[in-house]
């Protein structure tokens, strides 16, 4: 079996079982250049990421910090396509490891909701984080995707209520955990509430729990690999490769790979 034919669950039973917590990093399709998706997630891999989020540029990424919404902006300027993603994610899918969306509505509508989530499935696509679809209004999707085979995952936030986080034992992939109110980007520091904020997801349900916003060092991923299931990166992996230039896929596999060192049990 190649790592390409887990599911999300079985990623997370496996990391369990090595006692760690799985490693998601994150990187912007067509940025810095409309062509660098297969490298990138090339040396992801090659690092030791167990899930790769991949995400899809928008004009207007509410949820995202400045390093992301640049990085969208550039890959926007470059020409990034929604159907040229899903046909590089078709030809990286087989040889990586499971990997996820991370889009807005807007390009899913414009694209035909059906349509999308049949097509990601046919790239091999896992999982689809949309932080602007709210989950109480996400049901026809939910259905589409679990007839597609794709897990929608649901956001918890700090402020999500205890009947929010029991509602999402329905999910099938895993929950995100949002460090923070605010938005993503590379911090100095973790927020003090995320541990308990695990904890209190942990109360209600099942589900593997990664948390993102704001993991930029190893430390960060250690202390936050100690509580969670999995640790996502976006913000901090995106700058390192803005200020790479043509070593991208090289400073890319050198950070992934210091995290997933720090992760190690
Ligand atoms: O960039 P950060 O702070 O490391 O956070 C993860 C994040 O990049 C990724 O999961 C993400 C990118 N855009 C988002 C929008 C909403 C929720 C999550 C995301």
């Amino acid at each position: 079996m190649t790592s390409s034919d887990l599911t999300l669950r079985g990623v997370f039973a496996r990391t369990k079982g090595e006692g760690r917590a799985a490693l998601i990093p994150y990187v912007t399709a067509g940025h810095p250049h409309l062509n660098d998706l297969p490298q990138l997630i090339s040396a992801l891999n090659d690092a030791g990421a167990d899930i790769i989020e991949i995400g899809i540029p928008f004009s207007d990424p509410l949820a995202d910090g400045p390093v992301l919404q640049h990085a969208a902006t550039q890959a926007l300027n470059n020409g990034t396509k929604l159907r040229d993603i899903l046909a590089q994610t078709k030809e990286i899918s087989q040889s990586s490891v499971p990997i996820v969306y991370l889009t807005y509505m807007n390009p899913v509508y414009h694209f035909g909701v059906r349509a999308f989530i049949r097509a990601a499935a046919q790239s091999g696509v896992k999982g689809l984080i949309i932080p602007d679809l709210p989950w109480l209004e996400s049901q026809e999707v939910f259905h589409d995707c679990e007839a597609e085979g794709i897990s929608l995952i649901p956001l918890v936030a700090p402020t999500s209520t205890d009947a929010h986080i029991a509602s999402l034992e329905i999910a099938t992939g895993f929950i995100y955990g949002v460090s923070l109110t605010g938005v993503t980007g590379v911090r100095q520091d973790i927020d003090s509430g995320v541990e308990s904020m695990v904890a209190r997801i942990k109360r209600f349900i099942t589900q593997p729990v990664a948390i993102g916003f704001g993991i930029s060092t190893p430390e960060h991923a250690r202390r936050i690999g100690a509580v969670a299931d999995g640790v996502i990166v976006g913000s901090a992996l995106v700058r390192i490769i803005d200020d790479a230039g043509d070593e991208a896929p090289q400073a890319a596999r050198a950070f992934v790979a210091s995290l997933r060192e720090a992760l190690n049990p």
